[in-house]
């Protein structure tokens, strides 16, 4: 079982109430499994922090008393200081019952604090620990290590262990009851189910768009990614499309190099930088790129046979990350070592047409693993796999078969790749956004009538709703 960190955690849950299932009720399912590993009658002492892990804390008292436990909950800190509602609410339900509620928000509470009872349940810190302790958390995890007496169970994390590296000065428990998926750190650790859906790791949410880069505050043009867009020598409004994603995506410095239509594609916006090339294998692409994080290559290319050569050149010998779209795909057929290390978005006929087989989830993952690259097959649901992991992507719509929406999507993929790294979850965030920008714009239009350019101001639009 691999170990899952903050981040991982956090994406987990964004996506798992995206997909119906609400933090209240993965609270209340992490308090019971807590409560149902404490026995019936016993004195229960639980030190509760601000957050969640505080907040499974409070239910677990609440389970805890209907065991008839003798229960007594330590909030280190004060009621108004309880961080977030779904706390909050488990914390006032206790005030209606008759537990023990004390607030302890200064150090000297704790410093000569004896405990005495059975069980000390530690629900201070989670995966949201931050840093080295703090007081008074620093002092309250001393009192209970104190406790020499007590079983001390330990709620997710033994507070004061950061989760990303399982380092830190924390509660020596005799038990972790952790949710999910196993966090760094934990010995003595039970894994319990909390009723997380397989969708919120299987497909991809708006959690996944934690993973995407933040813009710069005092940044200038150029650091936001720099992203060459080479194609256009059949289709001229393809590489504009994927461009002017590019940009509605934050890459701010798209420049599109095609050969002999300049002037058409920088005609379609004033937002276009647009270089001409005599061939796409020419040293002034390969002198360029060193001012370059990306390149999108294929963008309404079309199958040249002269130009598919020189593409075959350029993708062998660019030494910057790529993404291959359309016709750079159809150029790399007989010699599919071209695809290593680049992030390909066939559609099924594409997929098809260069692995000699139809896609399929199983054959997507393996491709992807044959030739070390990272495969978004588009299609009604997008499937997106690294060679290791799938992830599929639900959002978008029927209205979105038109054409140029793949360029669309090319262009937001390759903005993440040049703002941030060639990455599978960025790929598969990519595909998201293209989605629920195609799904947003159909609420207002229906899904006839959609056309590609409709997606581009809908882009930014995703992130903001949905973070
Ligand atoms: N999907 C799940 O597994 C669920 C887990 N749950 C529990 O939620 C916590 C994570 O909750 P979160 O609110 O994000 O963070 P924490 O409660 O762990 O901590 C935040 C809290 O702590 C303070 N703090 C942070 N760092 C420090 C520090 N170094 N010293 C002192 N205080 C610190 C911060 O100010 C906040 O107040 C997870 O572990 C599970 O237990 C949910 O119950 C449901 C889903
Ligand atoms: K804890």
């Amino acid at each position: 079982m691999n170990e899952i960190d903050s981040l991982e955690m956090a994406v987990i849950d964004r996506n798992a109430e995206y997909w119906g299932v609400e933090p209240w009720e993965l609270m209340e399912e992490a308090g019971r499994k807590v409560a149902s590993e404490i026995e019936s009658n016993r004195s229960v002492t639980l030190f509760c922090g601000k957050g969640n892990n505080g907040g499974d804390g409070f239910v677990a008292a609440r389970y805890l008393f209907e065991k008839e436990c003798d229960v007594k909950v330590v909030l280190v800190g004060k009621e108004r200081s309880i961080g977030t509602d779904v706390a909050r609410d488990n914390w006032l339900k206790l005030k209606n019952l008759d537990v023990t509620l004390i607030e302890g928000p200064r150090k000297e509470f704790y410093n000569d604090l004896e405990i005495t009872s059975d069980v000390v349940v530690d629900a201070i810190l989670g995966v949201g620990i931050k840093g080295r302790l703090r007081e008074p958390v620093k002092s309250a995890v001393q009192a209970i290590n104190r406790a020499k007496k007590s079983r001390i169970v330990s709620v997710d994390v033994p507070t004061g262990i950061d989760p990303d590296t399982g380092k830190g000065y924390g509660v020596k428990s005799d038990t972790t009851i952790t949710f999910h998926k196993k966090k760094k750190g934990l010995n003595k650790a039970k894994l319990v189910d909390i009723g997380i859906p397989d969708k919120a790791e299987t497909h991809v949410g708006p959690g996944d768009l934690f993973f995407l880069p933040k813009r710069k505050e005092n940044s200038h043009k150029g650091e936001n990614g720099r992203l060459m867009v080479i194609g256009g020598e059949e289709y001229t409004g393809a590489p504009a499309l994927s461009a002017l994603a590019a940009l509605r995506s934050g890459c701010d410095l798209p420049v599109i190099y095609t050969k002999g239509n300049k002037d058409t594609i920088s005609g379609f916006s004033p937002n276009l930088i647009v270089r001409d090339i005599k061939s796409f294998d020419s040293d002034k692409i390969y002198k360029s790129s060193s001012k370059f994080d990306a390149a999108l290559i294929g963008p309404g290319l079309g199958r040249n046979s002269e130009s598919m050569e020189e593409i075959r050149r350029l993708i062998d010998k660019l030494d910057i990350k790529k993404v291959l779209d359309a016709d750079a795909l159809h150029a790399c057929k007989k010699t599919k070592t071209l695809l290593r290390k680049s992030i390909i978005t066939p559609h099924s006929g594409e997929f098809e047409s260069l692995f000699g087989k139809k896609p399929s989830k199983q054959l997507i993952k393996e491709f992807a693993d044959q030739y070390n690259c990272i495969i978004l097959k588009k299609g009604k649901n997008d499937i997106i796999s690294n060679g290791d992991t799938i992830k599929i992507n639900e959002s978008g719509n029927a209205g979105m078969t038109v054409g140029g929406t793949g360029d669309i999507l090319a262009g937001v993929v390759s903005s993440l790749v040049a703002r941030k790294d060639y990455d599978f979850r960025l790929t598969a965030a990519a595909s998201f956004i293209v989605g629920k920008a195609g799904d947003q714009i159909k609420k207002d239009l229906g899904v006839d009538g959609i056309i590609a350019t409709d997606l581009l101001k809908e882009i930014p639009k995703v992130r903001a709703e949905q973070v």
